[in-house]
Protein backbone atom coordinates (compact mmCIF):
# COMPACT_ATOMS: atom_id res chain seq x y z
CA UNK A 1 0.00 0.00 0.00
CA UNK A 2 1.59 3.56 -0.90
CA UNK A 3 -0.01 6.94 0.69
CA UNK A 4 0.80 10.64 -0.10
CA UNK A 5 1.61 13.30 2.05
CA UNK A 6 -1.94 13.53 2.63
CA UNK A 7 -2.01 9.80 3.84
CA UNK A 8 -4.46 9.13 0.62
CA UNK A 9 -4.14 6.06 -0.55
CA UNK A 10 -2.67 5.86 -4.00
CA UNK A 11 -1.92 2.44 -4.58
CA UNK A 12 -3.26 -0.74 -2.72
CA UNK A 13 -2.76 -4.38 -4.02
CA UNK A 14 -5.86 -6.74 -4.42
CA UNK A 15 -5.15 -9.15 -1.42
CA UNK A 16 -4.89 -6.27 1.03
CA UNK A 17 -7.56 -4.76 -0.25
CA UNK A 18 -9.56 -7.88 0.11
CA UNK A 19 -8.20 -8.34 4.06
CA UNK A 20 -9.06 -4.63 5.21
CA UNK A 21 -12.60 -4.99 7.39
CA UNK A 22 -13.97 -2.53 5.41
CA UNK A 23 -17.39 -2.95 2.69
CA UNK A 24 -15.69 -0.77 -0.22
CA UNK A 25 -12.59 -0.49 -2.21
CA UNK A 26 -9.81 1.73 -0.25
CA UNK A 27 -8.02 3.30 -3.41
CA UNK A 28 -7.90 6.94 -3.42
CA UNK A 29 -9.99 6.84 0.01
CA UNK A 30 -7.97 8.98 2.77
CA UNK A 31 -6.59 6.28 5.65
CA UNK A 32 -7.31 8.08 8.73
CA UNK A 33 -11.33 8.70 7.45
CA UNK A 34 -11.73 5.35 6.71
CA UNK A 35 -10.27 4.54 10.10
CA UNK A 36 -10.13 7.23 12.46
CA UNK A 37 -9.17 5.25 15.13
CA UNK A 38 -5.56 4.65 13.90
CA UNK A 39 -4.75 8.65 14.99
CA UNK A 40 -1.88 8.85 16.78
CA UNK A 41 -1.45 5.01 16.73
CA UNK A 42 2.36 4.08 16.74
CA UNK A 43 1.54 2.81 12.90
CA UNK A 44 0.29 6.28 12.33
CA UNK A 45 3.44 8.36 13.97
CA UNK A 46 5.88 5.69 11.78
CA UNK A 47 3.73 6.70 8.74
CA UNK A 48 4.28 10.55 9.58
CA UNK A 49 7.40 10.24 10.74
CA UNK A 50 8.58 8.43 7.02
CA UNK A 51 6.63 11.47 5.49
CA UNK A 52 8.31 14.51 6.61
CA UNK A 53 11.80 12.93 7.91
CA UNK A 54 12.43 9.88 5.51
CA UNK A 55 12.67 7.72 8.36
CA UNK A 56 11.57 3.75 7.55
CA UNK A 57 10.93 1.74 10.70
CA UNK A 58 9.22 -2.02 10.89
CA UNK A 59 6.52 -2.58 13.15
CA UNK A 60 7.06 -6.08 14.58
CA UNK A 61 4.12 -8.61 16.24
CA UNK A 62 5.57 -8.61 19.88
CA UNK A 63 4.26 -5.31 21.31
CA UNK A 64 1.69 -4.47 19.00
CA UNK A 65 0.31 -7.97 17.27
CA UNK A 66 -2.18 -6.31 14.72
CA UNK A 67 -2.06 -2.35 14.35
CA UNK A 68 -4.02 -2.69 11.27
CA UNK A 69 -7.84 -4.16 11.09
CA UNK A 70 -7.13 -6.80 8.51
CA UNK A 71 -8.52 -10.18 8.57
CA UNK A 72 -8.81 -13.28 7.15
CA UNK A 73 -12.46 -13.22 5.01
CA UNK A 74 -13.41 -16.75 5.43
CA UNK A 75 -12.71 -17.41 9.00
CA UNK A 76 -12.78 -14.56 10.82
CA UNK A 77 -16.32 -14.05 12.20
CA UNK A 78 -16.69 -15.98 15.80
CA UNK A 79 -19.52 -16.76 17.31
CA UNK A 80 -20.63 -14.09 19.21
CA UNK A 81 -20.51 -11.72 16.30
CA UNK A 82 -16.64 -9.80 16.59
CA UNK A 83 -14.12 -10.09 13.74
CA UNK A 84 -10.64 -11.69 14.87
CA UNK A 85 -7.55 -8.99 13.12
CA UNK A 86 -4.37 -11.30 11.91
CA UNK A 87 -1.11 -10.58 13.54
CA UNK A 88 0.80 -8.60 11.32
CA UNK A 89 4.40 -7.17 10.54
CA UNK A 90 4.86 -3.86 8.94
CA UNK A 91 7.36 -2.49 7.21
CA UNK A 92 7.34 1.47 6.42
CA UNK A 93 9.25 2.86 3.68
CA UNK A 94 9.35 6.00 2.68
CA UNK A 95 9.84 6.67 -1.18
CA UNK A 96 10.41 9.44 -3.60
CA UNK A 97 8.56 10.58 -7.09
CA UNK A 98 8.79 13.73 -9.08
CA UNK A 99 9.95 15.72 -5.97
CA UNK A 100 6.93 14.10 -3.99
CA UNK A 101 7.38 12.29 -0.61
CA UNK A 102 5.68 8.98 -0.74
CA UNK A 103 5.28 6.11 2.23
CA UNK A 104 5.17 2.44 1.34
CA UNK A 105 3.80 0.18 3.75
CA UNK A 106 4.86 -3.53 3.58
CA UNK A 107 2.41 -5.48 5.24
CA UNK A 108 3.29 -9.67 5.98
CA UNK A 109 0.49 -11.99 7.55
CA UNK A 110 2.35 -13.41 10.14
CA UNK A 111 -0.41 -15.33 12.24
CA UNK A 112 0.64 -19.45 11.14
CA UNK A 113 3.77 -18.26 12.67
CA UNK A 114 3.21 -16.71 15.44
CA UNK A 115 0.46 -19.48 16.40
CA UNK A 116 3.52 -21.75 15.87
CA UNK A 117 5.65 -19.75 17.80
CA UNK A 118 2.76 -19.75 20.70
CA UNK A 119 2.87 -23.66 20.07
CA UNK A 120 6.39 -24.33 20.76
CA UNK A 121 6.83 -22.37 23.45
CA UNK A 122 3.99 -23.88 25.49
CA UNK A 123 5.52 -27.05 24.40
CA UNK A 124 8.78 -25.77 25.91
CA UNK A 125 7.09 -24.83 29.09
CA UNK A 126 5.63 -27.94 29.48
CA UNK A 127 8.90 -29.81 29.09
CA UNK A 128 10.87 -27.61 31.50
CA UNK A 129 7.48 -28.46 33.85
CA UNK A 130 7.62 -32.54 33.54
CA UNK A 131 11.58 -31.96 33.81
CA UNK A 132 11.30 -30.34 37.17
CA UNK A 133 8.13 -32.83 38.42
CA UNK A 134 8.22 -35.62 39.65
CA UNK A 135 5.32 -38.31 38.17
CA UNK A 136 4.31 -40.19 40.85
CA UNK A 137 3.14 -37.51 42.94
CA UNK A 138 3.31 -33.83 41.21
CA UNK A 139 5.92 -32.16 43.77
CA UNK A 140 9.07 -31.38 42.59
CA UNK A 141 11.57 -33.68 41.78
CA UNK A 142 15.36 -33.74 42.56
CA UNK A 143 16.51 -31.70 39.96
CA UNK A 144 14.16 -29.39 41.10
CA UNK A 145 14.75 -29.55 44.48
CA UNK A 146 18.80 -29.09 44.02
CA UNK A 147 17.69 -25.91 42.20
CA UNK A 148 15.21 -24.59 44.76
CA UNK A 149 17.66 -25.41 48.24
CA UNK A 150 20.47 -23.11 46.15
CA UNK A 151 17.93 -20.45 45.63
CA UNK A 152 17.20 -21.07 49.74
CA UNK A 153 20.56 -20.92 50.78
CA UNK A 154 21.36 -17.79 48.52
CA UNK A 155 18.60 -15.95 50.18
CA UNK A 156 19.28 -16.82 53.72
CA UNK A 157 23.31 -15.13 53.26
CA UNK A 158 21.86 -12.29 51.24
CA UNK A 159 19.31 -11.60 53.76
CA UNK A 160 21.12 -12.97 56.70
CA UNK A 161 18.26 -14.87 57.88
CA UNK A 162 18.11 -18.63 59.39
CA UNK A 163 16.47 -21.23 57.04
CA UNK A 164 15.83 -25.30 57.67
CA UNK A 165 15.59 -28.26 55.82
CA UNK A 166 13.69 -31.34 57.09
CA UNK A 167 14.25 -34.61 55.22
CA UNK A 168 11.63 -37.60 55.73
CA UNK A 169 11.00 -41.00 54.72
CA UNK A 170 8.23 -43.42 55.48
CA UNK A 171 8.93 -46.28 58.25
CA UNK A 172 9.39 -49.97 56.84
CA UNK A 173 7.85 -49.05 53.57
CA UNK A 174 9.82 -51.95 52.11
CA UNK A 175 7.41 -54.25 54.43
CA UNK A 176 4.42 -52.16 53.15
CA UNK A 177 5.37 -52.71 49.41
CA UNK A 178 6.31 -56.58 50.01
CA UNK A 179 2.88 -57.07 51.98
CA UNK A 180 0.09 -55.03 50.12
CA UNK A 181 1.52 -54.76 46.48
CA UNK A 182 3.70 -51.73 44.73
CA UNK A 183 0.32 -50.27 43.59
CA UNK A 184 -0.52 -49.53 46.97
CA UNK A 185 2.41 -48.07 48.29
CA UNK A 186 2.34 -46.05 44.97
CA UNK A 187 -0.89 -44.67 46.40
CA UNK A 188 0.62 -44.20 49.88
CA UNK A 189 3.20 -41.89 48.33
CA UNK A 190 0.92 -40.10 46.34
CA UNK A 191 -1.40 -39.89 49.42
CA UNK A 192 1.18 -38.41 51.72
CA UNK A 193 2.68 -35.62 49.55
CA UNK A 194 -0.71 -34.29 48.33
CA UNK A 195 -1.88 -34.06 52.30
CA UNK A 196 1.32 -32.01 53.16
CA UNK A 197 1.80 -30.10 49.80
CA UNK A 198 -1.96 -28.68 50.62
CA UNK A 199 -0.79 -27.79 54.14
CA UNK A 200 2.33 -26.13 52.59
CA UNK A 201 0.12 -23.90 49.88
CA UNK A 202 0.73 -20.84 50.87
CA UNK A 203 3.67 -21.31 53.27
CA UNK A 204 6.44 -20.41 50.98
CA UNK A 205 8.04 -23.41 52.26
CA UNK A 206 8.77 -26.29 48.71
CA UNK A 207 8.25 -29.54 48.96
CA UNK A 208 9.89 -31.84 46.78
CA UNK A 209 10.83 -35.71 46.35
CA UNK A 210 14.39 -37.01 47.14
CA UNK A 211 14.32 -40.10 45.95
CA UNK A 212 12.63 -43.28 46.60
CA UNK A 213 10.49 -43.18 49.60
CA UNK A 214 12.59 -40.19 50.94
CA UNK A 215 11.11 -36.25 51.06
CA UNK A 216 12.18 -32.88 52.14
CA UNK A 217 10.82 -29.60 52.36
CA UNK A 218 13.26 -26.47 52.18
CA UNK A 219 11.96 -23.99 54.76
CA UNK A 220 13.49 -20.32 54.10
CA UNK A 221 13.46 -18.10 56.93
CA UNK A 222 12.73 -20.67 59.08
CA UNK A 223 14.82 -21.48 62.56
CA UNK A 224 15.33 -24.73 62.94
CA UNK A 225 13.99 -24.85 66.16
CA UNK A 226 10.54 -23.85 64.60
CA UNK A 227 11.27 -25.94 61.76
CA UNK A 228 11.09 -28.78 64.30
CA UNK A 229 8.12 -28.09 66.06
CA UNK A 230 6.62 -28.05 62.53
CA UNK A 231 8.37 -31.40 61.39
CA UNK A 232 6.10 -32.72 64.16
CA UNK A 233 2.92 -31.62 63.03
CA UNK A 234 3.85 -33.27 59.92
CA UNK A 235 4.78 -36.29 61.37
CA UNK A 236 1.30 -36.75 63.80
CA UNK A 237 -0.31 -35.69 60.12
CA UNK A 238 0.99 -38.41 58.47
CA UNK A 239 -0.10 -40.94 61.31
CA UNK A 240 -3.61 -39.76 61.12
CA UNK A 241 -4.05 -40.31 57.48
CA UNK A 242 -4.70 -43.98 59.55
CA UNK A 243 -3.24 -45.79 56.33
CA UNK A 244 -2.94 -49.35 57.30
CA UNK A 245 0.05 -51.02 57.69
CA UNK A 246 -0.57 -54.67 58.71
CA UNK A 247 3.89 -55.07 58.32
CA UNK A 248 4.99 -52.28 60.43
CA UNK A 249 6.53 -53.35 63.84
CA UNK A 250 5.47 -50.00 65.56
CA UNK A 251 2.17 -48.91 64.60
CA UNK A 252 -0.88 -50.14 62.74
CA UNK A 253 -1.02 -47.29 60.64
CA UNK A 254 2.08 -46.07 58.17
CA UNK A 255 4.06 -43.22 59.87
CA UNK A 256 7.33 -41.51 58.87
CA UNK A 257 10.88 -39.98 60.74
CA UNK A 258 11.83 -37.20 60.29
CA UNK A 259 15.48 -35.34 60.33
CA UNK A 260 15.69 -31.12 60.63
CA UNK A 261 18.47 -29.04 60.15
CA UNK A 262 19.05 -25.64 60.35
CA UNK A 263 21.26 -22.55 58.17
CA UNK A 264 22.50 -19.78 58.49
CA UNK A 265 24.15 -16.32 57.17
CA UNK A 266 28.06 -16.84 57.56
CA UNK A 267 28.24 -20.48 58.48
CA UNK A 268 30.67 -22.58 56.48
CA UNK A 269 29.22 -25.79 55.18
CA UNK A 270 27.26 -25.52 51.71
CA UNK A 271 24.44 -26.38 51.09
CA UNK A 272 25.62 -30.11 51.00
CA UNK A 273 26.20 -30.03 54.45
CA UNK A 274 23.26 -28.89 55.28
CA UNK A 275 21.63 -32.07 53.61
CA UNK A 276 24.17 -34.55 55.15
CA UNK A 277 23.20 -33.03 58.82
CA UNK A 278 19.41 -32.97 58.00
CA UNK A 279 20.13 -36.86 56.39
CA UNK A 280 22.10 -37.81 59.43
CA UNK A 281 19.31 -36.31 61.89
CA UNK A 282 16.81 -38.53 59.68
CA UNK A 283 18.69 -41.70 59.87
CA UNK A 284 18.74 -40.71 63.94
CA UNK A 285 14.98 -40.67 64.36
CA UNK A 286 15.39 -43.97 62.56
CA UNK A 287 17.60 -45.65 64.49
CA UNK A 288 15.93 -44.49 67.59
CA UNK A 289 12.83 -46.13 67.60
CA UNK A 290 11.07 -44.28 63.68
CA UNK A 291 7.70 -42.58 63.55
CA UNK A 292 9.97 -39.26 65.30
CA UNK A 293 11.75 -36.06 64.55
CA UNK A 294 15.25 -35.30 65.60
CA UNK A 295 16.59 -32.02 65.34
CA UNK A 296 20.11 -32.04 64.40
CA UNK A 297 22.61 -30.96 66.67
CA UNK A 298 20.62 -31.63 69.79
CA UNK A 299 21.04 -34.84 71.82
N1 LIG B 1 5.68 -48.39 45.72
C1 LIG B 1 6.81 -47.72 45.64
N2 LIG B 1 7.88 -48.13 46.38
C2 LIG B 1 9.01 -47.40 46.30
C3 LIG B 1 9.13 -46.27 45.49
N3 LIG B 1 10.37 -45.78 45.62
C4 LIG B 1 11.02 -46.57 46.49
N4 LIG B 1 10.20 -47.54 46.91
C5 LIG B 1 10.48 -48.65 47.83
O1 LIG B 1 10.75 -48.15 49.11
C6 LIG B 1 11.44 -49.20 49.82
C7 LIG B 1 12.46 -48.55 50.73
O2 LIG B 1 12.98 -49.58 51.53
P1 LIG B 1 14.11 -49.37 52.60
O3 LIG B 1 15.09 -48.34 52.12
O4 LIG B 1 14.66 -50.74 52.95
O5 LIG B 1 13.41 -48.71 53.81
P2 LIG B 1 12.17 -49.15 54.70
O6 LIG B 1 11.70 -50.51 54.40
O7 LIG B 1 11.15 -48.05 54.59
O8 LIG B 1 12.78 -49.13 56.14
P3 LIG B 1 13.09 -47.88 57.04
O9 LIG B 1 13.22 -46.68 56.14
O10 LIG B 1 14.36 -48.22 57.74
O11 LIG B 1 11.94 -47.73 57.98
C8 LIG B 1 12.07 -50.11 48.78
O12 LIG B 1 11.45 -51.36 48.83
C9 LIG B 1 11.73 -49.41 47.46
O13 LIG B 1 11.43 -50.35 46.42
C10 LIG B 1 7.99 -45.90 44.70
O14 LIG B 1 8.00 -44.93 43.94
N5 LIG B 1 6.87 -46.66 44.82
Amino acid sequence: MILDQELSITFINQWLDNAFIHPYPLQDKKLLEVFPELADQRIHQCIQQALEQGLPSILSPGLNQAPLPLCHKCNCIHDNGEQSVFAQMIRIQPMEQNDQRYCMLEIQDVSTMMRREKLLNEQAEKLNRMALTDELTGIANRRHFNGLLEKAVNQTIQQNQPMSLIFFDIDFFKPFNDNLGHQAGDQCLARITRQLSSELESSGFHLARYGGEEFCIIMPDTEPEQASRMAECYRNHVEQLSISHPASKISDVVTASFGVAGFRAGQTDTFTGLILKADNALYRAKTSGRNRVVLSGKT
